[in-house]
């Protein structure tokens, strides 16, 4: 699926990533873009005290890199790659540019120097367009780069070695890694920037950097477009053109056919008609294809095929099929899906899980969004199949064949049925994939009392208990949720910061707190209810107190934050709620007495909002 608008012009175009980078090649493929990996051969040998700044040495070492693999590949293929994309990402503390350590005492002197300190994370980008004529090599260079600011906190030196031990730290700029995959993450207190960035690519100015690259704004575009957007697909045309000027040599505007995304033609391009070849079916077929590949995963996690491959892989396609009493033709199919989308490993040895699926897919994993996939299988995908009914008459048939009174649709739709545990099961993980960047998009130290409304499992409660030692949280949800709560308290002494009280926060009285937090609940409901919800907050919180609001937010024009748009669909679905904007979210909170409304966006399931009750 391609998920960045502007990746789609790249479908047909020979794109090289001139690098060895796992990262790399991760982020850019979720992005969307379609690449081949040609490492460079560059040795990164530059002299650094010949540069005037950290960024100039990344920018020109990235440069180095992706000049390398163009001239080889033109070399040997006689014709060189479209683009070639080159990236190098390095550490400064201090004036001192850290790479990656040659070893584990190296990996020792880097981190005990970043310990307790903040550093920048620089990632220098070229982008080297190439065209090939009369057998000679055109290039044109365009480099950036991106700073992060990162502090780590104080690390003892057992702490210290034991994750050198882990073997992290080798491959990676500054000895360690970042993510929600990287063990890494538990030395950084705070980030300032794009996490991205310190994996190893900056995806979002890449992006806008392709943005300015391919198409300059049309005067008459310049005044709708805000300075710092991404443009939507329409506005990248010198890609797509087939003929006249290439890369690098200008030509004139708005005087050729413009390839344009279906349905966006301008009225005065209806004379230029789109073709297969300027507008390929790419994206199309694989629209038609998503539900598809959904299947494929919610049949791995159905049939455990990823916890038998943790428990006994590697193994081939024969003895999977042998172990689940299956035939072997379509699950070798199945496996080589889950292969082909970055869940398996295929080798000569049999299929093994990729890191994506150890972490998200297993059963019984930390951060598993097994249940998830299950619930998605067994409950929403059915509701998929009424989406023109939804559309038109604004229910699913669940929901009004229980004219359900307005207030309770989690009680009737799920808390009372045998899906309830699958369903906790199911939220917990997704709150548990973005539960530390929430806790830790503002600085909650002080407040000391928090309230959890529609909290369910603690997931979030216990985040903040162990982000902020000092705070309460009360988790306050149905009786029915409460009681199964326990199921899901993390292992480990009880610090007795987090306690569960039953209720309902349309009609019960809300637990005193400093800081209410409500967390993918105003989603599920349409504006009346949200403000019937919001009074309820603010007639409790005290001037001075605090609101954490935990949503996807939609941007502004609701076309470019994809998974949000999709999500705000999916909640009409499910519970005739929606996703909202943060200009919405504000002026619904303001309605309520709350200013000061600031936004965090963890590019994850999640953002994060908080106002202050004036
Ligand atoms: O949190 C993380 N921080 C950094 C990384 C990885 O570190 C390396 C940085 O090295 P470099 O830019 O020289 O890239 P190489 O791996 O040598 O690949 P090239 O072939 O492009 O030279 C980079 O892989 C980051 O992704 C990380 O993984 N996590």
């Amino acid at each position: 699926m391609v998920l960045y608008p502007v990746m789609r012009k790249f479908l047909d175009k020979r794109v090289v990533l001139a690098s060895a980078s796992p990262r790399r090649q991760e982020i850019l493929s979720h992005a969307g873009l379609r690449f081949t990996v040609v490492p460079s051969k560059f040795k990164e040998n530059l002299s650094k005290a010949s540069f005037p700044t950290p960024y100039a040495y990344a920018m020109e070492t990235a440069k180095q890199k992706a000049l390398e693999v163009a001239r080889r590949m033109h070399q040997k293929d006689l014709r060189a790659p479209d683009i070639v994309i080159g990236a190098d990402t390095i550490v400064a503390l201090e004036g001192l540019i850290l790479e990656k350590p040659v070893d584990k005492t190296d990996a020792y002197s880097m981190l005990s120097r970043l310990s307790g300190k903040e550093h920048s994370v620089f990632t220098g980008v070229a982008i080297v367009q190439c065209s090939s004529q009369g057998g000679g090599l055109d290039l044109d260079v365009s480099e950036f780069y991106e700073e992060t600011r990162v502090r780590f906190s104080q690390l003892s030196e057992e702490l210290l070695w034991e994750y050198i031990h882990s073997g992290e730290p080798l491959d990676k700029a500054g000895g360690y890694g970042y993510g929600t995959q990287a063990l890494g993450s538990v030395l950084v207190e705070a980030i300032h920037g794009d996490f991205l960035n310190v994996r190893g690519f900056p995806l979002n100015r890449f992006c806008k950097k392709l943005a300015e690259l391919y198409h300059p704004p049309r005067p008459e575009d310049r005044p709708r477009e805000k300075q710092d957007s991404i443009p939507a697909v329409d506005t990248f045309d010198r890609l797509g053109d087939s003929e006249g000027a290439g890369p690098g040599q200008g030509g004139a505007r708005g005087d050729r056919c413009r390839p344009r995304a279906p349905g966006r033609e301008h009225a005065k391009d209806a004379d230029c008609k789109p073709s297969v070849e300027s507008v390929p079916p790419t994206a199309v077929l694989e629209l038609i294809d998503g539900y598809k590949v959904s299947k494929a995963l919610f049949t791995a996690c159905k049939m455990k095929l990823l916890d038998l491959l943790r428990d006994e892989g590697p193994l081939s396609a024969l003895d999977v099929a042998r172990k689940i009493d299956a035939t072997a033709g379509p699950t070798g199919r199945l496996l080589d899906v889950c292969v082909a989308f970055g869940l398996l490993d295929k080798t000569e040895r049999g299929y093994s899980n990729t890191p994506l699926a150890s972490l998200y897919l297993l059963s019984d994993g930390e951060h598993s969004l097994h249940s998830l996939a299950l619930h998605n299988d067994n409950h929403t995908w059915h509701l998929y199949n009424h989406l023109d009914s939804i559309v038109r008459e604004g229910a699913n048939p669940h929901q009004r064949a229980l004219q359900s009174t307005a207030d309770s649709p989690f009680q009737e739709s799920f808390y009372q049925s045998r899906e309830k545990l699958q369903f906790m099961r199911a939220m917990h993980g997704l709150i548990k994939v973005v539960a530390r960047q929430v806790a830790t998009a503002f600085d909650l130290s002080g407040f000391t009392s928090a309230c959890d409304l529609g909290g369910s499992t603690g997931a979030l409660a216990y985040e903040l208990a162990r982000q902020y030692p000092g705070l309460k949280v009360t988790v306050f949800d149905l009786p029915e949720v409460i009681e199964d709560a326990e199921y899901f308290q993390p292992h480990g002494p009880p610090t007795g910061q987090v306690s569960f009280v039953p209720g309902h926060f349309f009609r019960d009285t809300l637990p005193e707190a400093d800081l209410y937090i409500v967390c993918r609940i105003l989603h599920d409901w349409p504006d009346d209810k949200v403000h019937q919800l919001l009074s309820r907050i603010s007639r409790s919180c005290k001037p001075g107190g605090g609101l954490l609001l935990v949503e996807m937010l939609l941007d502004e024009d609701k076309r470019e934050a994809r998974s949000a748009v999709v999500q705000s669909l999916n909640m009409a679905v499910l519970f005739q709620g929606r996703e909202r904007s943060l200009s919405e979210y504000r002026s619904l909170l303001q309605a309520h007495g709350f200013t000061d409304v600031r936004a965090v966006s963890t590019g994850s399931i999640a953002d994060a909002v908080l106002a202050t009750r004036a």
